[in-house]
């Protein structure tokens, strides 16, 4: 029944302006799945190769239909993924272009889902999957990649931990994204949005910092459960070899002070999340902070691990970071991002599951962090690209979807 009897490329706009890629997988007996591809700025050295749009779409409709249409079953999404790495014939997806490669698969994965009359998430998470929903965290303040002349620090992350419900904890993080406004406009600082709808004001990071705490304190109030705040420092794109440490506005860091930098904010401000706060080559250094907070914060690797579970095998292996960013494009394909989850949950990691600074209305990572019991999803705050998902968990958890 779920046998792929079409499958439709085209090019379509992400929330940059970019072009990306669009998939429709059709089957046998009516099922339809429509999967789009999302794109990083901060991208990993380590990551799957995205493709210009166009030429993705060539060497998919060239390479990769031909495996898939009458020979795959959209159901058995491994067997998807596997004509796909085989029509790719590379280890990093630069054959096809990861974008169309992750286009499909999602698009497959709905078909699969549609056939069944399941949900997405209940397709791949299975009826045995827990019954928690994940935390957003909602990109508050940002700098770094995202936008100029802001902070360094990439990503200050709303972290409504106490919320009782998805539905509540989303607008909460909108309300911390207002609040923030208002302090800005109280402070006669202007600001415009970085890439995923964050403010990116030209303050110091310790000012932002400053301005997080106060901000979830008074949402915290209102809402009367406990928000915390997070980081993605995005270390990789402020670390400089030459200079051999990380270089802010205000001078260079060295490892180890980086190390203590980003431990002293843990412990100052109760952190309960650091993406990438080193570059993504040192998991001795990933090993060094999380021997020393890894007890009471999520170290998570997003450019240190890239989805991959050779590189999560050897974070492992080295103690480096204690929980993983997942996202699929990183990598390719579903199954790829949920071997990466189940290596890590093997391991004691815990998995976050993320979207990318150029995004689309696409909602399959927000059903892939409710299957694979995510504690945590990254996807913004607000910007209807970043709402698309986080809409789209509060109808699964309302059982509306
Ligand atoms: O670094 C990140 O975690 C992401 C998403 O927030 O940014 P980008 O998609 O630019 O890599
Ligand atoms: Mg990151």
């Amino acid at each position: 029944m779920t046998l792929i009897t079409d499958i439709r490329l085209r090019r379509v706009l992400d929330s940059r302006g970019n072009a990306t890629v669009e998939a429709d997988v059709l089957t046998e007996s009516g099922g339809f799945g429509r999967g789009k591809a999302p794109s990083g700025a901060s991208t990993g050295e380590y990551e799957a190769i995205e493709l210009p749009a166009n030429e993705a779409i060539a060497k998919a409709r060239e390479e990769a239909l031909p495996r898939l249409i009458g020979e795959v079953h959209a159901g058995n999404q491994r067997d998807v993924d596997a004509a796909l790495h085989a029509a790719d014939g590379t280890d990093d997806f630069s054959g096809i272009g990861a974008n169309s490669a992750v286009a499909i698969s999602m698009a497959a994965a709905k078909a699969g889902a549609d056939v069944l009359g399941a949900p997405l998430y209940q397709h791949l998470g299975g009826t045995f999957r827990g019954n928690e929903y994940p935390t957003p965290l909602g990109n508050i303040i940002g700098g770094g990649e995202h936008a100029a002349d802001a902070t360094n620090i990439q990503e200050f992350l709303a972290a409504p931990v106490g919320a009782p419900s998805v539905e509540e904890a989303v607008f909460a993080n909108a309300a911390v994204h207002q609040e923030v406004h208002d302090i800005l406009a109280d402070r006669d600082l202007p600001a415009g949005k970085g890439d995923e709808g964050a403010w990116a004001p030209s303050v110091s990071d310790d000012e932002a910092f400053e301005i997080m705490d106060e901000a979830v304190e008074t949402v915290a109030d209102d809402f009367g459960f406990a928000i915390s705040f997070g980081l993605d420092v995005a270390g990789a794109e402020l670390y400089d070899e030459e200079e051999d440490g990380y270089v802010y506005d205000d001078g260079v860091k060295s490892t180890e002070a980086q190390i203590e930098y980003i431990a002293g904010k843990v412990e100052e401000y109760d952190l309960v999340y650091v993406e990438d706060p080193l570059d993504e080559n040192d998991y001795e250094a990933f090993a060094d902070l999380t021997a020393q907070v890894g007890d009471q914060t999520l170290v998570c690797g997003d450019d240190l691990f890239v989805t991959n579970v050779e590189r999560l095998q050897a974070g492992i292996n080295a103690d480096a970071g204690n929980s993983i960013l997942i996202k699929p494009n990183q990598i390719g394909t579903l199954t790829d991002a949920v071997d990466a989850i189940e290596l890590a949950t093997a391991s004691g990691y815990e998995s976050v599951v993320s979207h990318r600074s150029g995004e689309t209305e696409d909602t399959t990572i927000a059903h892939l962090a409710v299957a694979t019991d995510a504690p945590f999803i990254k996807t913004g705050a607000v910007g209807g690209e970043r709402t698309a998902k986080l809409n789209e968990l509060i109808r699964i958890e309302d059982n509306a979807v």
